[in-house]
């Protein structure tokens, strides 16, 4: 049985104020939730998080990381730096780094074994455009990305979490039906049982893209949707948290 996991992904929003504010918010409120909740703010925000974070039952993320681990490396953070100052996870892959910030496969399949070498838990992100969704690419587009990310990691399968969010869906309002995500999901798993048949079933598999306490339930209840990474959604706490009750 996997247990649900929802992850609040602030992208690049909140001052020292509102960062803190949200944070409070979240953990007053999370301490009855059956779910594994965690936040993600900007770098120069974690070690703040991570202090207010401390006694309770959420845990705290990234948004990237270095491939690289040290050295020359000007405005880079590694993924032990991270786990130093209490980030559990990492997210890799979101669409919007390979698109404004010309992330490659490879690059996300390096980020990712750095961030296994640290002890981070990866939150591998993959998904489609509306156009090759429409050239009914969708399923040979998210396995390339899913096969580059994980190359060479069939031992470490049952420490990584992926991220279904197609493109078209992420900050669009634009939700995939429950029906549309389960077909992805379930695509999604068969795909991990080619990288490893033992851990396939352990591997968490979140779907995000328009998440929000009103669809959240109907997406939650699909048999391979494991729980969500919001955006938007995230940054208001009675949001957030209903949406992770959605999921418990
Ligand atoms: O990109 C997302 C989370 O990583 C989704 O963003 P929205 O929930 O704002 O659509």
């Amino acid at each position: 049985m996997r247990k649900s996991l929802v992850a609040g992904n602030w992208k690049l929003n909140g001052s020292v104020e509102s960062v803190q504010a949200l944070t409070s918010g979240v953990v007053s409120q999370a301490s009855e939730l059956d779910v594994d909740v965690v936040l993600c703010p900007v770098f120069i925000h974690l070690d703040r998080v991570s202090a207010a974070l401390v006694n309770s039952n959420v845990t705290l993320g990234a948004q990237n990381c270095s491939a690289e681990l040290e050295g020359a490396y000007t405005g880079e953070v590694s993924p032990g730096m991270l786990q130093e100052i209490g980030c559990r996870y990492v997210i890799l892959g979101h669409s919007e780094r390979r698109s404004l910030f010309s992330e490659t496969d490879q690059d996300v399949s390096a980020k990712v074994k750095a961030a296994l070498g640290a002890g981070l838990v990866p939150i591998i992100c993959v998904g489609e455009t509306l156009e090759e969704r429409e050239q009914s690419r969708a399923e040979e587009i998210v396995e390339a990305q899913l096969l580059a990310a994980l190359d060479g990691l069939s031992k470490d399968l049952g420490s990584v979490v992926v991220a279904y969010e197609p493109v078209w869906a992420i900050g669009t309002g634009l939700t995939a039906t429950p029906e549309q995500a389960q077909s992805m999901h379930a695509f999604i798993r068969a795909v991990l049982t080619k990288v490893s048949q033992d851990d396939s079933e352990k591997v968490r598999i979140l779907y995000g893209g328009s998440v929000k306490p009103e669809n959240a339930s109907d997406l939650f209840s699909q048999a391979d949707i494991d729980g969500g990474l919001i955006g938007g959604a995230s940054l208001k706490v009675d949001d957030f948290i209903a949406i992770c009750k959605a999921a418990g």
